[in-house]
Formats: C-alpha cells, structure tokens, sequence
C-alpha cells in the first residue's frame, strides 16, 4: 500500500429522472482497501459505481484514479477498472472462454497476451468444465462467476463489485470471499456493493453507508467508537435515526 489514494472522489453528483440519486459523495481509497458499500434500495449506489467504472457521466464532481483525471478521459477506466455491474452483462451466444478473450482483446491486449490471462483467470475460478459452455446456457451462479472473471481478467487497479454473491453458492461465496482478500493483497482497490452486511463484515476494512444519494458513514470497520455494531449503524441511518 503507499500512501497515495489510488482513487479520490470529490463531490460527485448525479441526477436520475430529475431527482438527485447521487449528491456530493467524497472518498478515497488506497491499493489494498476494501470498501464495503452499502445503503437501502434507491441509496445510489449502483448510480455512484457507474460513474466509477466509467460508464455513467457525473453531473458535476471529481474523479482521480492513480493520479489521472477520470472525468475528463474517462477512457482509462478501460485498462484501470474492472467492473461487475448488478446485471453482468454477457452474451448468450459466446462462450466462456470467447468472453474472457474478448473482454481482454477490447482491451487492446494481443492475442497470446489474451488467451494467457483467460487460461490464468479460468484456472484461478475454476472454470474449466465450463469453458466451452455458451454464456445463454449457464447457470445463474456460473454466469455471475464468468462476470467476476471478465471484471479480473485484465487485472484491473480498480476492482467494483456490484452485488458479487447474488446467486453464488456458500462454497462460491466462500471462494469469493478468499478471490477479494487475495487481489486486495496484491494491492488492489476493491469496492464491494451489497445488502448482506455479513458480507462486509467477513472482508472488507471500511464501510461507506450511503442514504438518499448522499454519504452518510465512512470509517473503518473495525472501529468501534461508541460501541456500535455495523447492524445499528446501518439501521439507525436507514431509519433516519442515526447520524
Ligand atoms: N436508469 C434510471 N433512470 C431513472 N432513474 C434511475 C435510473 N437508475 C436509477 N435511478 C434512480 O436513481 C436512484 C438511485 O438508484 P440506484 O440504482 O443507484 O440505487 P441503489 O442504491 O443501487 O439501489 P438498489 O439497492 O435497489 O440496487 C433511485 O431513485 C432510482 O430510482
């Protein structure tokens, strides 16, 4: 880890049908963190991790990520940021392994570079008797598998996670859970959206509440100041209760 956030956000902002999904949210995040994100439905996550990835356009706000300003070329999400999104999104007449290359080959990776990081990311999740499998035949399980391993494939800086465990097994979401620790050692940012604070307490070091679009709790997970749990501080924010 260096000292360096390899991402800072500042003041982001989104409109959404007219009406603010995402307001003023700053953070930062050094390599090697994992941030676990959470909030209600409608909190604006899903909207804040879009403009992440590099594929929603603040409204207003700054992005920096290692250094570059991500709003202006927001380009560099290509090569930086791996993204799983709620949804991930396949598809149904390619295979396995033709999503994994061609994930790396839009990338601009060639085509040996390409077919050594799928036969690395295949092996790591465990996907060789699925390989020749076509994406619209798969499990729901092994699909959000496969969109793991296209948000990893390219071996991002930036790994966002939208809802990793939705449809994984408690073996997968173990394997998951050891997959997040192991990129974070080797000193990747990762953002972890969920509903199951189990899921934040068994892997992440800080925790980010959002509420009504805007950050309403960011600290590490294990600080413990007031003696609260990350179940009351999450409810009392739900619930309007809480700061
Ligand atoms: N494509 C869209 N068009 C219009 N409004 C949208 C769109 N996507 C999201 N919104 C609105 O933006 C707000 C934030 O939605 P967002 O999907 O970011 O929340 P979320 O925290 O990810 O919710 P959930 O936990 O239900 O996935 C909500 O009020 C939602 O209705």
């Amino acid at each position: 880890m260096t000292d360096t956030p390899l991402l800072n956000v500042t003041g982001l902002s989104r409109r959404r049908a007219g009406r603010a999904a995402v307001a003023d949210v700053s953070f930062s995040l050094n390599r090697g963190e994992v941030l676990g994100l959470l909030g209600v439905n409608g909190a604006g996550k899903s909207t804040t991790l879009s403009m992440l990835a590099g594929a929603l356009r603040p409204e207003s706000g700054g992005i920096t990520l290692d250094g570059r300003d991500f709003v202006a070329d927001p380009g560099i999400a290509q090569s930086l940021v791996g993204w799983l999104p709620e949804a991930a999104p396949l598809w149904p007449e390619l295979s396995v392994d033709e999503h994994l290359l061609a994930f790396c080959r839009l990338r601009g990776a060639s085509r040996a570079a390409a077919r050594k990081a799928a036969d690395t990311i295949i092996a790591r999740l465990q996907l060789g008797d699925l390989r020749r499998r076509l994406a619209g035949v798969l499990s729901q399980g092994q699909r959000q598998r496969l969109g793991v391993a296209c948000a990893l494939v390219h071996e991002p800086a930036l790994l966002i996670l939208d809802e990793p465990a939705n449809a994984l097994d408690p073996v997968q979401i173990g394997e998951l859970r050891k997959l997040i620790r192991e990129r974070a050692a080797a000193g990747v940012a990762v953002i972890l959206s969920t509903h199951v604070l189990g899921e934040v307490v068994a892997v992440c070091d800080r925790v980010a509440i959002l509420h009504e679009g805007r950050l309403r709790h960011d600290a590490p997970l294990r600080d413990d100041a007031g003696g609260k749990t990350l179940e009351s501080t999450f409810f009392g924010i739900a619930t309007g209760a809480g700061a």
